[in-house]
């Protein structure tokens, strides 16, 4: 299986991934009807996102876990919607990556998803 070592192996690994993420049964409505994203926007962000992780480019300057309170006051973002998230991920990853670098995309997104889902959690109780 191929490494996972340029930029146009992370356009690819988003593509793929947000296509399952948009036709998914348990979070797709979460883009589609709450966030109503728009698509050409969000996925050069995310391509951006990722090199910035997995390769130190600095191509991405925002803050992601802010990007998503909105969405968790509009409706509830629950610990099982971040367990599927990385699901889909882990799962996008293994169907197109292999080696370190592989791995390390579904080590860095389990840990952001998990710490994601605990200050959406903390945000709810406020
Ligand atoms: C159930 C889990 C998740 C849902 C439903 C979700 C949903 C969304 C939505 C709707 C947006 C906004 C798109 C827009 O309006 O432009 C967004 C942005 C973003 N998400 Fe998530 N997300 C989830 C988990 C994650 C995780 C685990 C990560 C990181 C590993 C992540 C990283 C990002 C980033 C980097 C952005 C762009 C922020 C910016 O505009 O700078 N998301 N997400």
């Amino acid at each position: 299986m191929k490494k996972l070592e340029s930029r146009e192996d992370i356009e690819l690994l988003v593509n793929k991934f947000y296509d399952k993420v948009s036709r998914d049964e348990t979070i797709g409505f979460f883009f589609s009807d709450v966030a109503r994203v728009d698509w050409d926007h969000h996925l050069p962000k995310m391509y951006a996102f990722w090199e910035t992780l997995l390769f130190g480019q600095i191509s991405y300057k925002g803050n992601p876990m802010a990007m998503h309170f909105p969405i968790n006051e509009k409706v509830a973002m629950e610990k099982e919607h971040f367990a599927h998230w990385i699901k889909l991920w882990t799962e996008t990853v293994e169907e197109n990556f292999s080696g370190e670098m592989a791995d390390l995309a579904i080590y860095k997104a389990s840990n952001i998803a998990n710490l994601m889902a605990h200050k959406m959690e903390m945000a709810r109780k406020l």
